[in-house]
């Protein structure tokens, strides 16, 4: 099924059975209560119905939840492989950070600094950052407490959830 226009997909979503709308929502984020949730609000008006309703569904991602979604997102820099669509998206996230050798190390020597001191891949929303701007964050954010950044964790990885929907509702 590959719907061509936000319409295509949203009439798609709305007539799926429960397993596949959730099917349909996993590759947003792998978070099995929000893909419920909004599954079971279905049928949904407008893409901005649904879109609205996935922004507040299943609030307050515990962290074996965050950290099971984290498992489907390559570290900032490294290029996804495959070719389902979690891999396509997260390579067009990323197709603003530079692959120059000096900011790949840059990179690899923050991701390993920010795994070392809270034991989870660093995630941010790349799409529409630079590598500057993603090492910037990702220094700042080395200084939070481990409550507070798992805080900011679960805001990044739902507003990438979020613009992945935006990404199939729009194609
Ligand atoms: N570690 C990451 O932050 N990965 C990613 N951020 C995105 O926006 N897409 C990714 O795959």
């Amino acid at each position: 099924m590959h719907p061509q226009s936000s319409q295509d997909f949203l009439a798609a979503f709305n007539a799926a059975s429960f397993e596949e709308a959730q099917a349909l929502l996993k590759p947003c984020v792998d978070i099995p209560r929000w893909a419920s949730e909004i599954s079971f609000a279905r049928p949904f008006a407008t893409p901005a119905e649904l879109l609205s309703f996935a922004e507040l569904a299943a609030p307050d991602w515990t962290e074996a939840e965050i950290d099971g979604a984290l498992a489907h997102h390559p570290r900032i820099g490294e290029k996804a492989a495959g070719s389902g669509s979690e891999a396509r998206m997260s390579r067009s996230e990323q197709a603003g950070v530079s692959t120059a050798a000096d900011v790949q190390e840059r990179l690899l020597a923050g991701n390993r600094a920010y795994e070392e001191r809270f034991g989870r891949v660093f995630l941010i929303r790349a799409a529409g950052r630079s590598a500057e701007e993603i090492l910037a964050a990702l220094s700042e954010r080395l200084d939070n407490t481990a409550e507070d950044e798992l805080e900011v964790t679960a805001s990044q990885l739902r507003e990438i959830a979020i613009l992945r929907l935006e990404g199939l509702l729009t194609p």
